[in-house]
């Protein structure tokens, strides 16, 4: 339902910023996540789908058709999206309901009054409906955001770093409900995070954008599982790299010359393969623990689901059981 083919946008001030020769294709109902480090293109590539930027070479389609440029209408941004952005655009000392309701036409007053309630209760802050934005937290904000960009039915939601202004709790339940509007109103969904962990858990499909290029792109488990560059690697997890010297004295035969390894591939159980290793550092995290492991000078990260189990400076068997090679 979008598509872009060669797309490239140059700022003409820096060349080599933007995005270069861009080619996808998102379907709709699609929750889409774009990672990518910083500077890496994510917002540019946004706004081209959007609207609100032109592109220098390609076409992007949205429904078969052309997706105008800023100079190609009155308001640019496509009629049938939404950009929910990191400033929120509220009117802060107008009511939550009045924020909400203001998207709407006056031609059905209590058609208008009835669907900004529905969208209330769907993301659950009825109860502030009588409130003024400045009495809110920026949680709550961002939900009122939320209810005034997908109140008009978009077809597709943009969203720009939407957790920025989140802490870990409400980001969490903010990614919940998120998820949960995609689903249930059949929304396609594009959002741009420098935090990996939102592409992971909510994205049907990510692209990895480096140096503004479209370098891989899939369903999270398979791009995290089998990232097809370091780059990607090092973006999505906690991975850590051996040079195949140093991966030879853990085991691993490689003629590559880097083994990629995640800590959840390294073991800790005796086997015929196991070799030992001493427990350097413990780093608590909650319901798992951080084992830093230490082998002939060598330091590897392993997971391990069971606190408390080991100690400081124990000795323990170890299997790496997978690893990935890139020269
Ligand atoms: N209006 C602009 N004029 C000139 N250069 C720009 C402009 N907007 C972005 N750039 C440059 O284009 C490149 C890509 O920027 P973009 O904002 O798309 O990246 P990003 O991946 O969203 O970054 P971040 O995660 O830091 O927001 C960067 O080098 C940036 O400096």
């Amino acid at each position: 339902m979008i598509s872009l083919k060669s797309v490239s946008k140059h700022y003409s001030v820096d060349l080599t910023a933007g995005v270069s020769d861009i080619s996808l294709t998102i379907e709709k109902g699609q929750f889409i996540a774009i990672v990518g480090e910083s500077g890496s293109g994510k917002s540019t590539l946004l706004k081209l789908i959007f609207g609100t930027l032109a592109p220098n070479e390609g076409e992007l389609t949205f429904n078969g058709e052309h997706i105008p440029g800023p100079h190609e209408k009155l308001i640019p941004g496509h009629d049938s999206m939404k950009m929910l952005s990191q400033d929120f655009n509220l009117n802060l000392y107008a009511k939550v309901y009045e924020n909400i309701e203001s998207m709407l036409s006056n031609e059905n007053v209590q058609e208008k009054k009835q669907r900004s309630l529905d969208m209330m209760a769907l993301l659950g802050i009825s109860e502030l409906a009588e409130k003024r934005i400045v009495e809110l937290s920026g949680g709550e904000q961002q939900r009122v955001a939320l209810a005034r960009a997908i109140i008009t039915r978009p077809e597709v939601l943009l969203l720009d770093e939407p957790f920025s202004q989140l802490d870990a709790v409400l980001k969490t339940q903010f990614r919940a409900d998120l998820k949960k509007l995609g689903n249930d109103l059949g929304i396609t969904i594009i959002m741009v995070s420098h935090d990996p962990v939102d592409g992971l858990t909510l994205a049907d499909k990510m692209f990895i954008l480096k140096d503004g290029r479209l370098i891989e792109s899939g369903e999270p488990v398979a791009v995290y599982n089998n990232p097809l560059h370091i780059y990607t690697a090092r973006l999505l997890g906690n991975a850590f790299f051996l040079p195949s010297d140093e991966a030879k004295l853990m085991g691993i035969r490689s003629k590559a010359q880097h083994v990629m390894i995640y800590p959840e591939w390294v073991q800790l159980k005796s086997t015929w393969a196991s070799k030992k290793y001493e427990i350097e550092e413990i780093f608590f995290r909650g319901f798992y623990e951080d084992l830093l492991l230490e082998r002939k000078g060598i330091r590897i990260h392993a997971v391990n689901t069971k606190p408390g189990m080991y100690k400081k400076g124990q000795g323990v068997q170890v299997v790496i059981e997978r690893w990935l090679e890139f020269d």
